[in-house]
């Protein structure tokens, strides 16, 4: 018998996809509310090895550069060339700077020098164009770079999302879906920002500054010495203002998440607000946020503006200082020649000074939106699969409940109270009970959505902790009440267990036509391949619910599980369906969670699931205890929650 364990992977065939309501730019939420998060990778990347390494033993988490590393280094190659780019243009810079200085003096001699005028001039120009398009290529490959390091996070991101075990969807993650969205679409750019700034100061602002320095130096070492103390205080007050900048920044990006959430609340919820007149409560919902936003928003803008103008200040202010300093050093040989040759080197050293000051900002501003984006992934899920769990290839169908209790918070009365059940292979067991009962929770534990706090379950006498998830969630095709369907083509959301690009259309076919949804397929105008809407919007109930039952057939497994999958047909099409059960039924492991009569008696035997303990019901009993419910047409009755 296989005792209870810890566990090890993901799976993320069950979750549902995440709205997406989204706009650029946004950042914070309190942030000891998120670092209750936690994540483990799926795939065996360098990145998240490293960061549950460091989960794993315990010690303080790594910084956010630390973090962040591994996927910018992954561009190394793009990075290089961009900073080789950088170098060809700052050589080209440091090569002009003395031309510049010359051209006055060719100028001047341009009554018996034209030629040589025009040759300085032209060198000048040659110069300036190849700095330009080195400068231009250097930007292009940083870019790329960064763009790729930040899809490499969001994919990373998604990928720790998926990997969440299903009670962080519940609500009791802390993290609402528009949240997360948010943090994996706005942010991520955020962060590309910010990468981009830091890639641009590390080389191609660095060089630049010591390539002029040294030219200054060249030129005049005492004046040099002065124009840098200019450096030390333009940089503090670079410094201070960027600390300003990153609570402005936090704060902005609060409100436009509060107003992300809010839409994706809202929006998904239009039948309900027009139904019941929401539309001018909702109205002035929005209104106070966008309110929210504008304010926060407004203070980042102006402080934004305000920074480039405090630089300029200090950068006049401290032109004013070198010029009285080269009026105390006028007694040296410093010629006309020279001073211009210095002035165009201390411009030109005064644009990477101001670049460090903008990258600052750019990486304070992305900080939070790293932060958060980072938050998705620290995690070990509880639901996992362990190093040793076996892929099973086939199953019989065969399914043991050994005293399994489960409840989802702490401190409530058990859903499943030390339930005990043997289902042997090939046989079909209907639940029924109160509603709220635990029916389907009993089902969310078989395919381990769930951990039972004591008790194991057995799938052909190996413990499902022992199975590969996505193994487990293979054999058991599940149809849950919500028939949940995704944005894409019918042929997309009945061959949904399989990889994209690879749909069987055969076999999306036979599904449909054992599912009794071919005829409703047929007559839309894109067949197969028509689109389903948000969630299945530009279908009914009924459509949408025969399509959940086409793609547990398609799927195939060993066990289905039918969570109230005809409570939205109408008696014909149900009919129908329940004809193709029955002939699934003959093959198939199925449980049955079904209010409807006739499903019930489909079954070979009845269980009622109330306060937490399963009970068999006898056929004959069930049937006169609910007989008063048969209906004068013959069809099938809905029981209610019985
Ligand atoms: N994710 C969840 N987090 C917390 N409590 C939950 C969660 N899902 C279900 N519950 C609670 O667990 C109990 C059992 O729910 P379950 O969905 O299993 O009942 P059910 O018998 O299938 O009900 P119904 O017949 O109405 O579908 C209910 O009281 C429900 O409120």
């Amino acid at each position: 018998m296989a005792t209870p364990m810890p566990h090890t992977t993901i799976s993320s065939q069950t979750l549902m996809l995440l709205p997406h309501v989204s706009r650029r730019r946004c950042g914070g939420r309190a942030r000891a509310r998120i670092l209750a998060l936690t994540a483990t990778p799926t795939s065996a990347s360098a990145c998240s090895f490293h960061v549950c390494a460091t989960a794993a033993r315990g010690s303080s988490p790594p910084s956010l550069f630390d973090e962040a590393f591994p996927y910018v280094a992954a561009e190394w190659k793009t990075i290089v060339k961009g900073w080789a780019c950088a170098a060809a243009a700052v050589y080209c810079l440091s090569r002009a700077v003395p031309a510049a200085g010359r051209l006055p003096r060719a100028l001047a001699a341009c009554g018996g020098g034209a030629a040589e005028a025009l040759k300085g001039g032209v060198a000048l120009a040659g110069l300036a164009a190849a700095r330009s398009a080195a400068a231009y290529v250097q930007q292009a490959l940083l870019w790329e770079a960064a763009l790729r390091a930040a899809a490499r996070l969001r994919e990373r991101a998604f990928e720790g999302v998926l990997a969440r075990d299903l009670a962080f969807f519940d609500g009791r993650g802390g993290l609402s879906a528009g949240d997360i969205a948010h943090r994996i679409t706005d942010e991520a750019d955020d962060v590309a920002d910010a990468v981009y700034s830091v890639l641009n100061i590390i080389v191609p602002t660095s060089l630049q500054l010591i390539a002029m320095g040294h030219q200054m130096v060249i030129i005049n070492p005492l004046l040099s010495m002065v124009a840098a103390t200019v450096i030390p205080c333009m940089w503090l007050v670079i410094a201070s203002l960027g600390r300003r900048l990153r609570q402005i920044s936090k704060e902005a990006h609060i409100s436009l998440a509060m107003l992300t959430v809010y839409l994706n609340d809202v929006l998904p919820s239009m039948l309900t607000v027009k139904a019941n007149n929401g539309e001018r409560k909702e109205i002035s919902r929005f209104q106070n946020l966008v309110i929210d936003d504008i304010k926060n928003n407004l203070s980042k803008k102006k402080m934004k503006a305000l920074i480039p103008q405090v630089v300029r200040a200090t950068y006049i202010g401290g032109l004013v200082v070198l010029c009285a300093g080269s009026i105390a050093v006028s007694g040296t040989s410093f010629d006309g020649e020279g001073f211009l040759s210095f002035l165009t080197a201390l411009a030109l050293a005064i644009e990477p000074i101001q670049d460090f000051g903008k990258a600052y900002n750019e990486y304070k501003q992305g900080e939070p939106a790293l932060d958060r984006i980072f938050d998705l992934t620290r995690f070990i899920p509880e639901v996992r699969d362990k190093p040793t769990a076996v892929h099973l290839k086939s199953v019989k169908g065969d399914i043991k409940f050994h005293d399994v209790t489960f409840r989802y918070i702490d401190g409530i009365p058990p859903i499943l109270d030390g339930v005990n059940l043997h289902i042997r292979s090939g046989e079909t067991i209907a639940f029924v009970g109160p509603s709220g009962g635990g029916k389907t929770t009993l089902a969310k534990l078989l395919l381990r959505l769930y951990q039972p706090q004591s008790g194991y379950i057995l799938l052909d006498n190996c413990d499902i902790r022992d199975i590969q998830l996505r193994c487990l969630r293979t054999h058991i095709a599940f149809v849950s009440q919500d028939a949940m369907l995704f944005s894409g083509t019918i042929a997309e959301n009945i061959a949904y267990g399989d990889p994209m690009g690879a749909i069987d259309m055969s076999k999306v076919e036979c599904a449909a036509k054992i599912a009794n949804a071919e005829e409703f397929i047929k007559m839309l105008p894109g067949g197969y391949n028509s689109y389903v809407g948000q969630k299945g919007s530009s279908l009914s109930g009924g459509q949408k619910q025969r399509l959940s039952v086409a793609r547990a057939i398609y799927q195939n497994s060993s066990i289905l599980i039918l969570d109230e999958a005809t409570s939205a047909l109408d008696s014909r099409s149900e009919i129908l369906v329940k004809e193709a059960l029955t002939n699934l039924m003959a093959s198939h492991t199925v449980l049955v969670i079904a209010h409807r009569l006739e499903m019930i008696l489909m079954a070979d035997r009845i269980l009622s699931l109330e306060g937490g303990k399963l009970q068999e019901i006898k056929k004959s009993s069930f049937l006169s205890r609910y007989s008063q419910f048969s209906s004068p047409q013959g069809t099938s009755p809905k029981l209610g929650k019985v």
